[in-house]
């Protein structure tokens, strides 16, 4: 398989995931919008839904690009305030493991996609195949890190055996890529993940690093596309056909 083969056929597998994520949500809900490619497609049907005025959601986005995407798309926003709940939480992942424990940020994301997912009462991961690993680790973890503090961070981040690296702008390699709040991001090189919480736990002590990648124990499910069809995944369960799924948030 050629590799832009490869990367339309995941692409069919992410529109696959986004469509059966439709079945999650219900008229009147509070929906948290992902950020990435997988949510991009779904951003677009829940869109369709709202223009043909088959679902009343409103929605609050992890990215100025999903934002001006759901703008553009007449789904109603929602500016973040106290007491704010979402219904759901719609988005994407770099890795997931059995347990739907997840590496996100790859998009950049990551911090805004933490404090949504965190204030859902469901989130909900949509991937293709690629994404659904045995072990966590192989994608280079993603953390963003207050500008000044950046070189302590790098040697924080070296002593956990991370081997960081900053991330460098996609349209422009002598420059920093910034995320939506012009923190800088690193992607840390560990290999296999062998106690991911501990991780966690090590790097919410290092000043200047806002946050990390690691997503442990937030999902409630996650949908992901094999030979062609969305399967549910729950932690520690069988995988289910997303059509045979009666449980909805
Ligand atoms: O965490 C993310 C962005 O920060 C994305 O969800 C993740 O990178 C997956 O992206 P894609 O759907 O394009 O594969």
């Amino acid at each position: 398989m050629t590799p832009t083969k490869d990367k339309e056929l995941l692409d069919q597998e992410k529109q696959v995931a986004a469509q059966a994520a439709l079945r999650w949500v219900r008229d009147g809900m509070l929906v948290g919008l992902g950020t990435g490619s997988t949510a991009a497609h779904f951003i677009k049907l829940l869109g369709q839904k709202v223009q043909a005025g088959e679902l009343r959601i409103q929605a609050t986005a992890t990215s100025v690009a999903s934002e001006n995407l759901a703008r553009q798309l007449g789904i109603p926003l929602v500016e973040p305030h106290r007491g704010l709940r979402f219904d759901l939480t719609v988005d994407g992942a770099d890795e997931l493991d059995p347990q739907l424990n997840l590496i996100k940020g790859g998009g950049g994301a990551l911090l805004r996609e933490k404090v949504l997912a965190t204030a859902s009462a469901y989130m909900l991961v949509i991937a293709d195949s690629s994404k659904a690993v045995a072990q966590l680790g192989q994608f280079p973890l993603p953390l963003e890190v207050v500008s000044f503090a950046l070189p302590w961070v790098m040697d924080a981040v070296a002593a956990t055996g991370g081997n960081p690296v900053v991330r460098m702008d996609k349209n422009d390699p002598n420059k920093y890529a910034y995320s939506d709040q012009g923190n800088l991001l690193i992607d840390c090189h560990y290999g296999h993940l062998l106690n991911p919480s501990e991780l966690a736990k090590q790097l919410k002590t290092i000043p200047g690093l806002v946050e990390h990648g690691l997503f442990l124990g937030l999902a409630r499910a996650a949908l992901v596309v094999r030979e062609g069809q969305a399967q549910v995944l729950r932690a520690g369960a069988a995988p289910q056909p997303a059509t045979d799924f009666a449980e909805l948030p």
